[in-house]
């Protein structure tokens, strides 16, 4: 453990690149009976249940001590029915763990040839984040797969993981295997790992973890300026950002992107703003799908609130709570996104 966070960049950077080289190998492989769907109705894969094992396997062997938040448990896992599946994902995790060092890697995490878990480390290392979550101590947050739906659609997805202390993000990681590496030059191919570590700024990294280069979110001018939001029309309203982008006279239509590949497109200028307001009452966005993204954007010199300008709450338990909404844009930007949000807001109510 280190006060300055580079040990704990250097895991969650390792961990992120096993994980998108599982998920991106898997993609081409997965055949129909490798997915199941949740209790809320939502897709998940044999890639998002070993992606979560290799990362909480690395994390648990690096820092023995720290919580764990992550999105899957593996109870489907341990019922007689699941036991193909369970097999499937015990194989890919150990491929990919003992897979040879690469980077910056170091066998202490767990990792390398020779260092096969049992069907057992493996379903105990997916429940390890299990954590209620909450507003002191360390704690880890992984999405396996955000953007299971882009993922099986071939589409963008992101292998999230970020580091919470006392319910501020410290450290952020997000591998976009399907993102372009330039998305001034898509010809040269995609794939690319963002990091941040608070009050260090945001990176690019190639896929393999390495050429790191410094983001940060360029000014907009009013030609530039368009919103990015989810391909989902039921994760988030499109037709409120239709709405807010009309008052903000914007022409640029919205560019749709699954998962946190919406906040790193962000960090690097491709886009103004990432706006999810939600779509009907009860939802409660997940730390997840937002922490990561957050101190991105934030160390890319941006602003990251909900609908109504408050900072994002990680402190309250696996869901961000009372917040309502995400406004992620750059400085210049957020102060008009948000006005023109409560804007649209006060509309909605004056017509109920
Ligand atoms: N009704 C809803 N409203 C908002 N977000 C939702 C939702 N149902 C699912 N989600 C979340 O939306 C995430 C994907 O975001 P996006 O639409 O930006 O790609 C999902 O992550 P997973 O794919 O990890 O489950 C899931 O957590
Ligand atoms: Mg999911
Ligand atoms: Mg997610
Ligand atoms: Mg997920």
């Amino acid at each position: 453990m280190s006060l300055d966070y580079t040990t704990e960049q250097q895991v969650a950077v390792a961990a992120v690149r096993r994980a998108c080289h599982l998920t991106s190998s898997v993609f081409n492989k997965l055949v129909k009976n490798e997915t199941l769907v949740k209790g809320d109705k939502s897709p998940v894969t044999v890639g998002d249940f070993a992606a979560q094992a290799v990362i909480s396997t690395i994390l648990h062997n690096a820092f023995p001590q720290d919580l764990i938040v992550g999105e899957e448990d593996a109870s489907d896992l341990r019922a007689e029915s699941g036991k193909e599946m369970k097999d499937r994902i015990v194989a890919l995790a150990n491929e990919a763990l003992t897979e040879e060092l690469a980077l910056g890697d170091n066998t202490n995490w767990g990792i390398g040839p020779g260092q096969e878990k049992t069907d057992a480390e493996i379903l105990d290392a997916i429940d390890r984040g299990n954590h209620e979550g909450g507003s002191t101590g360390r704690m880890w947050t992984i999405d396996p797969i955000d953007g299971t739906k882009g993922f099986l659609r071939g589409e963008q997805y992101a292998v999230c993981l970020s580091l919470i202390v006392d319910a501020q993000v410290q450290v952020g990681v997000i591998g976009c295997p399907n993102l372009p590496i330039d998305p001034a030059h898509p010809e040269n191919g995609t794939g690319c790992i963002f990091v941040a570590v608070r009050g260090k700024g945001a990176q690019q990294l190639t896929i393999s973890g390495a050429n790191p280069t410094p983001l940060s979110i360029p000014p907009t001018t009013p030609e530039s300026l368009n919103f990015l939001e989810s391909v989902e029309a039921a994760h988030s309203s499109h037709s409120f950002n239709d709405r807010v982008s009309s008052l903000l006279n914007i022409t640029r239509p919205h560019t749709r992107m699954d998962s946190q590949a919406k906040y790193c497109a962000l960090a690097r200028g491709e886009g103004g703003a990432y706006l999810r307001m939600p779509t009907g009452v009860g939802y409660k966005e997940k730390i997840w799908d937002h922490a990561p993204g957050q101190i991105l954007v934030e160390e890319a010199g941006g602003i990251v609130t909900d609908s109504r300008g408050e900072p994002l709450n990680f402190g309250l338990g696996r869901t961000l709570g009372e917040n309502y909404g995400v406004i992620a844009a750059g400085k210049d930007v957020h102060p008009r996104v948000l006005a023109a949000v409560k804007q649209a807001l006060n509309e909605t109510k004056a017509k109920a």
